[in-house]
C-alpha cells in the first residue's frame, strides 16, 4: 500500500512544486526584473509582427472595462471594510486587555452596575411590561426555568449589585453562600410547583416553579408523595437559609435575638453589612454614629485613587512621619475628623495603684483597675492592599523575556504580592537544571532594574523557584490595620505586638512573652525605630500599666522621648549609657526578687503567680506577712546597644546574659536594638541568649550573618523591609514592618498620660541616682571593692588570697582592697598569715555597700511593684 501511494504523493508534490516555482518565477520576473526577465529581453527584439499584434491585443485586454472597474471597487471596499473591522476588533481586544488592568475596586463596581442593569431590565419587563427584545427573551427564558419566582429576581439582583459595590468581597465563604442560595432556591421552586398542584403544561409550569420546580417538586412528590415532599422541601429551605447566613442551629436563638433587637432599634448596625455577623466577630460596643463614620472611612479608603508616580506607576506614599498620607483627608471637608484621642472620663490623677480603684475596666484586655485602653480607631487605616498591579505585569514580562533570551525552559506560573516585595513563582521544564535559573539572577536583576532580588529555591512546599523582587509601587502597612486584624483580636495577650505583614499580605504579630527576648538590628534608616514605635504603640493600645511595665533605655536621647511620662514606665527614660548599665543591674535584682516570690508561692511562672493573687488564693507571701502583689510583665527596651557596650561592655553583657537566661519565667523580656550588628556589640554570649531576631536591611553580608546566622538581610530594601526569625524557626520570614506616624504615637501617649501619672519604682530611681560622697581613696575601685566586701561578708572569711582567687586580682590589689575594708570597719586588722576577723554580719551587707556607694539605704525589698 505504502509503495503504491508514495509515487502518487510525490508526483502530486512535484506538480505542486512545478506550479508554484513557475508562479514564483513569473511573479519575480515581472516585479523585480530578475535574471529570467533580463535573459528574455533579446528574444523580445526579434518579435514577429504577428507576435507584436498579439502583444498589443493582450495589452488592450489589460485595460479594465467599466464592469471590471466596478468589481475592483467592490473588492477594494470589501477589503477596506475587512481591514477596518479587524482594526476595530484588535483595538477592542486591546481595550479589553487593559480593562483587565483596571483596579479591583473598579472591576467590582462594574460588576455591581451590571447586576443593577440586569435588575432594571428584568424589573421593567416583569413588573411594568416595559420591554424590548432582550427583556422579552430574558424573562421568557427565566420564567421557563424558575417560573413565578422570577418576579423576585430584580430585587435580589439590585440588592446583590449594591452589596458588591459596598463591600470588599470576603476572602472565603463564597462556596458556602452559593450552596445556601442554591438549596433555598431549589426548595422554593419545588414548593411553588407543589403548591400549584403539580402543573403539567408549559404555561402552567411557567406560572408555578418553572422547570426547576417541576424537576425538584415533581421528582420528590413522585418518590415520596406530595405530603412528605412538602416538609422535606421546607427543611431544605431552612437549611439553605442557615448555610447562606452562616448560622449554626445552636446559635439560632442568639441570632434571632440580635435580629429582633436590630429590628426594634436597640443595637447598632453591624459593620459587616450582613444581617448576621460572623459568630467570632463580636460587634464592639461603640456608639452608632462613630461606627458609621468608621465604615465611611473604610469605604473611602477602598476607593482612594492610586497616586501615580513620575513613571506613571502607582507610587508609594512618602512615609516620613509628616508625609504619611492622611487617608481620610478627602473627608475633611464633609465632616470634621474624629478627635485624635478619645478622652476617657477617668480622673487625671490616680491617687493610688490602679488596682485599688474599684471602677471595672471597660476593655476586655485589661483585667483590673480603672485604666481604659484606647479605641483602635485612634490609629489610622492604611491603604487597601493590592493583589496585583501593572508593575507586576511588567516584571513578569521582563522575567519571561530573560528566559526566552537565554533559552531556558522556564515560566512564571504565579506570584504573591506583599506590601514591599512580590514573590514570583518560576516553574522549570523537565530536565532543566535549577542552577540555570539561579545563574540568571544577575540578568534578572538587570532586566527588572533592581539590585535587591532574592532567590528562594525552592519555595517551601512548592516545586517552584521563588524570585523576590521589590515592588516599584510599594505599600505602607498601617499598625492600626495589623492591630484591628482578626489574629490580633483573637489574642488578648498584652504583649502581642503588630510587627507588620508578610510576603503574602498576612498580618504578622509577635507575642513578646514567647519571643522571649528579641534582637532588632539593621543599618541606619532601615526601620528599627519604626519597629520599636510599633511595639510600644501596640503596648499602649493593648496593655494597662497593671499588665506591663516598661523600662526604656535610649542612649541616643531622641528616639523614645515621645514616650516620656507614660504610666507604664518604671523610671524616666534612661539616656545616660553609664546609668543604663545600672538599670540593667536593677533588672537582674528584680528578676532575683521575682524568682524568690515564685519559689515561695510554689509556682513556675509569673502568670501562674498572678493568677493565684487575682483569685485571692495567695494573699500574703508564705513565710512573711508581706501582702502578695501581682508582678506585671516587665519589658526592657534598649535602643542602641552599641552605646551601652562602648561604656561598660562587661557589665552590660553580664546583666543581659543573666536576664536573658532566666527572666522568661519572671515575666521580664528584653528587646535590644542596634545599628551596629558587629561581633563586638552583639557578642556570641548575647546572641546565644536572645533567640528571636528581626533583621532590617544591613550594609553587609557579615552583618546579616551576625543577626540571623545566615545571609539575606543585605538584600533587603530598607524602610521597614525585614526578616523575622522567631525563636525556634529555621528560616526567617520576610515582613514589611508596620508603620505608625507621630500623630498616632502622640495620641496613644496622650491617652495613657491623661489617665495616670507615671508611678516610678523607687528602687530603680535609687539605683540610678548619681553616686555621692565616694571616698577619694576608693577612686575607680568602687565596684571591685563592693564585690570584695560581698565576698568577705557572705563567706565571713577575711582572706587576701581568697580575694585574689575570687576576684581575679593581683596580690597588691587584693591587699589594697583589704586595707580599704579595714578602714571602713568591714574587717579587723591584719594578724599575719591568719585570716582577718569579719566585723559585718551578712544581714547588714546591703547597708554597708549602700553607704560605701554613697547611696541612701535601699528601700525594703519586700515591696514589689
Ligand atoms: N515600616 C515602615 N514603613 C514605611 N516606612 C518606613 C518604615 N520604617 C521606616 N520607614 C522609613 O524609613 C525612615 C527611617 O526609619 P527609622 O528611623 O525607623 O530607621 P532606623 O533604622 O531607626 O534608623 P536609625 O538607626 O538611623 O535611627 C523613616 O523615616 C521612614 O520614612
Amino acid at each position: 500500500m505504502a509503495g503504491t501511494k508514495r509515487p502518487r504523493k510525490s508526483s502530486g508534490a512535484a506538480r505542486k512544486r512545478t506550479a508554484s516555482s513557475g508562479a514564483r518565477r513569473t511573479a519575480s520576473g515581472r516585479k523585480t526584473g530578475s535574471g529570467t526577465a533580463k535573459k528574455a529581453a533579446p528574444a523580445k527584439r526579434r518579435k514577429t509582427p504577428a507576435q507584436r499584434a498579439a502583444a498589443k491585443k493582450r495589452r488592450a485586454e489589460m485595460i479594465p472595462g467599466p464592469s471590471e472597474v466596478a468589481g475592483k471597487a467592490a473588492k477594494g471596499m470589501w477589503n477596506g471594510t475587512a481591514k477596518a473591522t479587524g482594526a476595530v476588533a484588535r483595538s477592542v481586544r486591546q481595550e479589553a486587555a487593559s480593562a483587565r488592568e483596571l483596579e479591583p475596586e473598579h472591576r467590582r463596581d462594574a460588576l455591581g452596575f451590571l447586576w443593577i442593569a440586569v435588575a432594571i431590565v428584568l424589573g421593567a419587563a416583569l413588573w411594568w411590561d416595559v420591554t424590548g427584545v432582550v427583556g422579552d427573551y430574558l424573562t421568557s427564558a427565566l420564567e421557563l426555568v424558575m417560573g413565578l419566582a422570577t418576579r423576585v429576581l430584580p430585587v435580589l439582583f439590585l440588592f446583590w449589585g449594591i452589596k458588591i459595590m459596598r463591600q470588599v468581597p470576603p476572602e472565603e465563604g463564597h462556596g458556602r453562600s452559593l450552596i445556601g442560595w442554591m438549596a433555598m432556591w431549589a426548595a422554593s421552586l419545588g414548593l411553588l410547583h407543589l403548591i400549584d398542584d403539580r402543573p403539567q403544561t408549559m404555561t402552567d409550569i411557567m406560572d408555578a416553579g418553572g422547570y426547576v420546580g417541576w424537576a425538584v417538586g415533581g421528582a420528590l412528590s413522585l418518590g415520596v408523595s406530595p405530603w412528605v415532599a412538602v416538609p422535606l422541601l421546607v427543611l431544605l429551605l431552612f437549611f439553605g437559609i442557615l448555610v447562606a447566613t452562616a448560622t449554626p442551629v445552636r446559635a439560632l436563638p442568639e441570632r434571632l435575638g440580635s435580629l429582633w433587637a436590630l429590628a426594634t432599634g436597640r443595637v447598632p448596625d453591624y459593620e459587616s453589612g450582613e444581617v448576621f455577623p460572623d459568630e467570632e466577630e463580636e460587634p464592639e460596643e461603640k456608639p452608632k454614629p462613630k461606627r458609621r463614620k468608621r465604615k465611611k472611612e473604610q469605604d473611602a479608603q477602598e476607593t482612594l485613587p492610586i497616586e501615580l508616580g513620575e513613571d506613571g506607576e502607582p507610587a508609594l506614599p512618602r512615609l516620613k512621619p509628616q508625609e504619611v498620607p492622611q487617608l481620610n483627608a478627602d473627608e475633611e471637608d464633609e465632616e470634621p475628623p474624629p478627635p485624635p484621642a478619645p478622652k476617657p472620663a477617668a480622673p487625671k490623677e490616680r491617687p493610688a495603684a490602679a488596682k485599688e480603684v474599684d471602677t471595672p475596666l471597660v476593655n476586655e484586655i485589661a483585667d483590673g483597675g480603672q485604666y481604659r485602653l484606647p479605641e483602635l480607631d485612634l490609629l489610622t487605616v492604611g491603604p487597601q492592599a493590592k493583589k496585583r498591579s501593572r508593575a507586576n505585569e511588567t516584571v513578569i514580562a521582563s522575567l519571561q523575556e530573560v528566559f526566552e533570551q537565554f533559552n531556558v525552559d522556564a515560566a512564571v506560573t504565579g506570584f504573591t504580592r506583599g506590601p514591599t516585595v512580590t514573590r514570583y513563582e518560576i516553574e522549570i521544564g523537565p530536565a532543566v537544571k535549577v542552577e540555570r535559573v539561579l545563574q540568571l539572577s544577575k540578568n534578572i536583576a538587570y532586566a527588572v532594574k533592581s539590585a535587591d532580588i532574592r532567590i528562594i529555591n525552592p519555595i517551601p512546599g512548592k516545586s517552584a523557584v521563588g524570585v523576590e523582587i521589590p515592588n516599584t509601587d510599594r505599600e505602607a502597612v498601617a499598625l492600626g490595620d495589623v492591630l484591628r486584624s482578626k489574629q490580633a483580636k483573637d489574642d488578648s495577650h498584652p504583649l502581642v505586638s503588630g510587627l507588620g505583614k508578610d510576603i503574602e499580605g498576612g498580618f504578622v504579630l509577635a507575642n513578646l512573652s514567647k519571643a522571649p527576648h528579641m534582637l532588632i538590628a539593621g543599618a541606619t534608616g532601615s526601620g528599627k525605630s519604626s519597629c520599636i514605635n510599633s511595639i510600644l504603640v501596640s503596648l499602649l493600645m493593648r496593655a494597662t500599666p497593671d499588665d506591663v511595665r516598661v523600662l526604656l533605655v535610649d542612649p541616643k536621647r531622641v528616639e523614645l522621648t515621645s514616650y516620656e511620662g507614660i504610666p507604664h514606665l518604671v523610671h524616666p527614660i534612661v539616656t545616660n549609657p553609664k546609668k543604663a548599665a545600672d538599670a540593667l543591674n536593677w533588672v537582674v535584682k528584680e528578676m532575683d526578687q521575682r524568682y524568690d516570690d515564685l519559689a515561695k508561692a510554689g509556682v513556675r511562672h509569673v502568670e501562674e503567680f498572678n493568677r493565684k493573687v487575682d483569685s485571692g488564693e495567695l494573699k500574703t507571701m508564705p513565710g512573711s506577712d508581706r501582702p502578695a502583689r501581682r508582678h506585671p510583665y516587665l519589658l526592657v527596651i534598649v535602643d542602641e546597644l552599641a552605646d551601652l557596650m562602648m561604656v561598660a561592655a562587661r557589665d552590660v553583657e553580664e546583666s543581659i546574659v543573666r536576664i536573658t537566661q532566666l527572666a522568661r519565667a519572671a515575666g521580664i523580656h528584653l528587646i535590644l536594638a542596634t545599628q551596629r550588628p558587629s561581633v563586638d556589640v552583639v557578642t556570641g554570649l548575647i546572641k546565644a541568649n536572645v533567640p528571636s531576631r528581626l533583621a532590617f536591611a544591613t550594609s553587609s553580608l557579615a552583618d546579616s550573618r551576625v543577626i540571623l546566622d545566615q545571609p539575606g538581610a543585605e538584600k533587603l530594601v530598607g524602610r521597614g523591609d525585614g526578616l523575622f526569625l522567631p525563636m525556634g524557626a529555621a528560616k526567617p520570614e520576610r515582613i514589611q514592618g508596620s508603620w505608625v506616624d507621630d500623630d498616632e504615637i502622640e495620641a496613644a501617649v496622650a491617652h495613657a498620660k491623661d489617665q495616670l501619672s507615671p508611678q516610678y519604682i523607687e528602687e530603680v530611681t535609687a539605683t540610678l541616682q548619681p553616686k555621692k560622697d565616694i571616698d577619694p581613696d576608693i577612686g575607680d575601685d568602687l565596684d571591685v571593692l563592693c564585690q570584695a566586701i560581698e565576698q568577705v561578708v557572705t563567706t565571713q572569711f577575711g582572706s587576701t588570697s581568697m580575694l585574689q582567687r575570687k576576684l581575679r586580682v593581683g596580690f597588691a590589689k587584693a591587699g589594697r582592697l583589704m586595707d580599704l575594708m579595714e578602714t571602713r570597719g568591714v574587717v579587723g586588722p591584719s594578724e599575719g598569715t591568719k585570716a582577718r576577723d569579719v566585723l559585718v554580719k551578712p544581714e547588714d551587707l546591703d547597708g554597708v555597700i549602700s553607704s560605701i556607694r554613697g547611696e541612701p539605704a535601699a528601700p525594703p525589698s519586700d515591696v514589689p511593684f
